[in-house]
């Protein structure tokens, strides 16, 4: 549904994306996951006919965006970051105002409108001023305005910035009703919304796609999916630089401590390994040997975020080729 094969943009000389390419199928939702700067919204921006690439294609339902960017205009539809909405209009004047403007036949727009009102739950709304809603519910429009010609692809960029914990369920939870129907991407720099919200992951760094793949398998054949968790005594700088010259180690974070009691001199680690690896023994061999005490250590499972920091972060060679494997033609 939507191909996106080799695209790049540079802005004067500083490139945004380079050569980026992935493809979503019908139903799906990738999540376009990215540290700030990425190039996530330019993607996005480019996908949807917003802004020219400076080499490569995109298409949507086989329409070029770049060339036939009418016929995509139709096929898709875009919450930007900052929701285009006219505060003054009541929710289903603005609604009637975008379906016009998106091209729906008169007769058309008042069962549109009201069906995509009903999607986002806005029914009760219908007649308020945007600019008395709280901040979930002009998030909400903002999607129904995206949704109303109905369009089969959908564009999100960063859904969720800015709502409380409930909103962020409510329209997380109004997201996923959209798969299926529809095609999705999503842009994100949470990471618990991709494994929450996304059928496949796109993590994009420095303009260019790192990995696509299902969280799950990012995990796994990333990371052979675990790793150990250490409580030791002494400085955690100290004992990071003494695991990570550990052979097998790929990754070593500090843990966020605050849901434990933590000892005011000891460090809490996570060190993940290379798949098919077992540094264990070398782990604490080597913690003993520069002075360490050992406390505890366990074996855990690896998080989409431990990838993600593998992905983005230099210093650290990749472990292995990262290739998606899904679908033909997607970046590795
Ligand atoms: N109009 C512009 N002119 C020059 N450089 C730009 C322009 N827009 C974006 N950039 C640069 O392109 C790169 C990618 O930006 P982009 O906004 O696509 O990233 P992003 O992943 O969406 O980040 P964020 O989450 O912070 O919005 C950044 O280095 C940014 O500074």
């Amino acid at each position: 549904m939507i191909e996106v094969e080799h695209l790049s943009k540079i802005y004067g000389s500083t490139p945004a994306i380079t050569d980026v390419t992935f493809s979503v199928d019908q139903g799906e939702i990738l999540g376009l996951l990215g540290p700030n700067g990425a190039g996530k919204t330019t993607t996005m921006r480019i996908l949807t006919g917003y802004l020219p690439a400076t080499s490569g294609t995109a298409k949507i339902a086989g329409y070029d965006v770049h060339e036939d960017s009418l016929a995509v205009r139709q096929r898709i539809g875009y919450l930007p970051e900052t929701p285009p909405l006219y505060p003054e209009m009541t929710v289903e004047g603005y609604l009637h105002f975008v379906a016009r403007i998106k091209g729906v036949p008169a007769g058309d727009r008042p069962q549109k409108v009201q069906a995509a009102m009903a999607r986002c739950s806005l029914q009760d709304k219908h007649r308020v001023i945007i600019r008395k809603l709280s901040k979930g519910y002009r998030q909400r429009v903002g999607i129904a305005q995206a949704i109303v010609h109905d369009p089969p692809a959908i564009i999100l960029d960063e859904p969720t910035v800015g709502l409380d914990p409930r909103q962020i369920i409510e329209v997380r939870n109004l997201i996923k009703s959209l798969a299926g129907t529809h095609t999705i991407i999503l842009s994100t720099h949470i990471l618990p919304e991709v494994s929450m919200t996304c059928s496949r992951v796109a993590i994009i760094n420095r303009g260019k796609v790192v990995a696509t793949n299902t969280p799950e398998n990012l995990m796994t054949q990333l990371t052979g999916g675990s790793g150990y968790e250490l409580e030791i005594n002494g400085e955690a700088p100290l004992a990071k630089q003494v695991l990570q010259n550990v052979p097998g180690v790929i990754l070593v974070e500090s843990l966020p401590t605050s849901h434990l009691h933590p000892h005011p001199h000891h460090a809490y680690l996570r060190v993940i390994s290379q798949p098919g690896k077992e540094p264990g023994k070398d782990i604490a061999a080597a913690l003993i040997k520069a002075g360490f005490g050992l406390y505890e250590m366990r074996r855990v499972s690896a998080t989409l975020e431990d990838v993600f920091l593998q992905l983005t972060t230099e210093e650290k060679n990749l472990p292995l080729e990262v290739d998606s494997g899904t679908t033909e033609g997607e970046a590795a």
